[in-house]
């Protein structure tokens, strides 16, 4: 008799591979190679910026005072006493009747408190100049501190450093940066039907994709992939390559082998480990046969054979292990809401999680399946942006309703989607 599984809900499955403990670790990079990986600390200004009142124009410092009462027939003249381009100062104080020419980002001199652009003066010689209008003081000047304050919090740790955050550890002189440890993830094929990707097809037989493709979403997640090769559907080699890869990675995600057949060894493999089982059958279509199993504090995911399985079981349940490892508040796909473009008629008793495509209409985002919406299919997987979800036990969906999607390629993430998802609603 084969073995009966009871389905877990998907919110009580994410939530028990949550609870197993990961304590997020941090190393040093050098800022040029920290662009993508994730920030292990706060990112705090330690200074001002900008650190100096500068110029933001090319052109003269002035004392504003000296400009009052100035216009077209009555300019006002002005003597220059020096002249300083960004990365020099004017020593000395400038005082009434004088000028400093000055060029865009050069410190204001001392006894300055206005700039006028060059096109508004009159340059009779190297030494004088004339301006025919008045000027306020702070006219035209770059603020010490305008940008942002010494003290201020600017980027929180577990945020993924994008080029705007490699300016800012520039900026403070973050020449080292702390950055989260990436995960080590062992990714371990099973299937005596795998070929190496380099091999020509024979009768029955297939590329393995899977691991290939988890590898990328390990990356994606910002973990580093450990390819760990294909095995043969043999309980002893598939128990030893799994008992000593553990050993050398953080996380081990095994594909093929996790439902109920004949040469489906995921669940012999956990008892041979001696492994807790958190669950091994999830109300969500595909990746119902994932399951997840705990040994000495170590997850190992038994992700399905079928592509599009293992894609979706890799979103929901290691996605955010690896996230959380990363420091991230946020560890779980973004959900937002999209208009459904397209029936689906069918009922299911279980959560699916359809791979589809997100396109702008009408001034909103209308989701459709990205092809064959089937668990075995590869294809769909590739223009996939966001995951449909929709709840188990209705008598089916209809173009139009209103339903809530996990986006694929986002860094923002969300703390905890998987409340309020409720059966769609017409928009
Ligand atoms: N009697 C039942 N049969 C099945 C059930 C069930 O509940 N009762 N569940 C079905 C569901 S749902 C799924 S999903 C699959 C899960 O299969 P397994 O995880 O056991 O995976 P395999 O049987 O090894 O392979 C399934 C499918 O995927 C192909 N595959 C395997 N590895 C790879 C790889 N690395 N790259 C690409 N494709 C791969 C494999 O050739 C099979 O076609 O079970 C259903 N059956
Ligand atoms: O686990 Mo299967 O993917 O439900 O289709
Ligand atoms: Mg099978």
């Amino acid at each position: 008799m084969v073995e009966k599984r009871k389905p877990m809900a998907v919110r009580e499955a994410v939530q028990s591979v949550m609870n197993v403990e990961y304590t997020p670790r941090q190393e040093y990079v050098p800022l040029e190679n920290s662009y993508g990986r994730v920030l292990a600390e706060d990112l705090v200004a330690d200074h001002d910026v900008p650190s100096f009142d500068r110029s933001p124009y090319d052109g003269f410092a002035i004392r504003a005072e000296d400009s009052a009462g100035a216009n077209r027939n009555n300019p006002v003249h002005l003597h220059v006493v020096g002249e300083i381009g960004a990365g020099t100062v004017f020593d000395g104080e400038v005082k009434p009747g004088q000028t400093v020419r000055i060029m865009t980002g050069a410190k204001i001199p001392a006894g300055c408190d206005a700039v006028v652009m060059l096109e508004l003066v009159h340059e009779h010689s190297d030494e004088e100049i004339s301006i025919k209008r008045s000027f306020s003081p702070n006219d035209n000047i770059s603020f010490q501190g305008e940008d942002t304050k010494k003290g201020s919090s600017l980027v929180a740790k577990g945020t993924t450093i994008n080029p705007g955050v490699t300016a800012l550890l520039a900026t403070f002189g973050y020449a080292e940066v702390p950055v989260a440890l990436r995960p080590r993830v062992g990714i371990l094929a099973t299937g005596s039907e795998l070929l190496e990707v380099h091999e020509p097809l024979k009768p029955g037989k297939i590329r393995n994709s899977n691991a290939y493709m988890m590898a990328a979403q390990v990356e994606r997640a910002g973990g580093e992939p450990v390819l760990l090769g294909n095995l043969p559907d043999d309980l002893e080699a598939c128990t030893e390559a799994a008992k000593d890869a553990l050993k050398k990675v953080d996380i081990l995600i095994t594909t093929g082998g996790a439902s109920v057949g004949d040469y489906d060894y995921v669940p012999n493999i956990l008892r041979e480990l001696k492994a807790t089982t958190l669950f091994n059958k999830v109300a969500m279509r595909p990746g119902s046969v994932t399951t997840v199993g705990e040994t000495n504090g170590q997850l190992f995911f038994g992700l399905s054979g079928n592509p599009s399985a293992c894609f979706v079981g890799f979103e929901l349940f290691v996605r955010p292990i690896l996230r959380r490892a990363l420091f991230s508040q946020k560890p779980h796909l973004r959900k937002t809401k999209a208009v459904l473009g397209m029936d689906f008629p069918k009922p299911n008793p279980f959560t699916r999680l359809v791979r589809a495509s997100l396109d702008d209409a009408d001034g909103h985002f209308v989701v459709e399946p990205a092809g064959l919406d089937k668990s075995g299919s590869v294809t769909s997987i590739a223009g996939a942006d966001v995951l449909i979800v929709l709840p188990g036990g209705t008598r089916g969906y209809e173009k139009g309703m209103s339903v809530d999607i996990l986006m694929l390629e986002d860094h923002k993430g969300s703390e905890w989607p998987w409340e309020n998802i409720v059966a769609s609603y017409r928009s």
